[in-house]
């Protein structure tokens, strides 16, 4: 369908150009980090510019506050909006229920404080993150710096103790060094495989000392918009059972295209 996007970023724009229709003035919106997110602040950027669109942002990563500030989306703290009207953020996995993996790229804590905070939150993703089972994906937990490796062995411990399938955990790195998150902490990356109870499983990882916080969305997804190669999005709404299906028309001239960043 596009001659500028390869089909899988064809995909995500095409989710995030429907997923921002669900947005009006004066809302409170989260915004989600990631490169499906980036089309998706690159929108809204692009709304309030050209059609006055009256927004206010409260990014969920350095990342995107600082794009989101590039677009001329006003930023501000999730402590002066208290509380927020939607969230739009991707996903490394959702399932048929819209529970989530996140965290693929280390924004999961301010994401979930995020989103929690929502009255909705749509995701938006390429048909290839729909799954039958989480897990498939590596779960990030981030974890304090202090005693990581005791931390990781008592994650350890927990999944054996689960009978999870595949134990193995790793420290995420960047480079040589591990892996820092906004709050200056690390992430270990779970390689679970399968997960077959996913609600108990971030209950209990939670209760972990030196575990701040796990990549499960549980009933926090209200919407999923799916994004496929050649342009078709499909909507499911969790709580209605709605669902919708279209074709996103876009110009291959669109000035959104002109500077792409991530
Ligand atoms: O959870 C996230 C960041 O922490 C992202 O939403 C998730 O990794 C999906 O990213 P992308 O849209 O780049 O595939």
């Amino acid at each position: 369908m596009s001659d500028t996007l390869s089909p899988i970023d064809t995909a995500k724009f095409v989710a995030a150009k429907r997923a921002v229709e669900f947005v009006e003035d004066g809302m409170k919106l989260g915004l989600g980090t990631g490169s499906t997110a980036f089309w998706m602040v690159r929108l809204l950027g692009e709304m309030v510019r050209n059609d006055g669109l009256k927004i206010v942002g409260v990014p969920t990563s350095t990342r995107t506050a600082e794009l989101a500030r590039q677009e001329g989306i006003k930023v501000i703290s999730l402590d002066e909006a208290k509380w927020l009207d939607l969230t739009i953020d991707g996903a490394d996995e959702f399932d048929a229920e819209l529970n989530l993996i996140k965290g693929g790229g280390g924004a999961l804590l301010q994401e979930k404080i995020v989103a929690t905070a929502s009255d909705q939150m749509i995701v938006i993703s390429d048909v290839s993150k729909q799954v039958d089972t989480l897990g498939a994906f590596p779960l990030p937990v981030e974890v304090i710096p202090f005693g990581w490796q005791t931390t990781k062995a008592l994650i350890e411990e927990t999944l054996v103790s689960m009978d999870v399938l595949g134990q193995r955990t790793t420290l995420r790195m960047n480079g040589a060094t591990p892996y820092v998150t906004d709050e200056g902490n690390h992430i270990i990356d779970l390689h679970v495989q399968r997960i077959g109870n996913a609600r108990q499983l971030a209950l209990i990882l939670n209760q972990i000392p030196g575990v701040v916080e796990n990549g499960l969305f549980i009933d926090i997804c209200d919407v999923v918009v799916i994004g496929h190669g050649d342009g078709r999005v499909e909507t499911h709404d969790i709580n209605s059972g709605e669902t919708t299906e279209g074709l996103v028309h876009f110009a291959e001239n669109e000035n959104i295209f002109s500077d792409m960043g991530d």
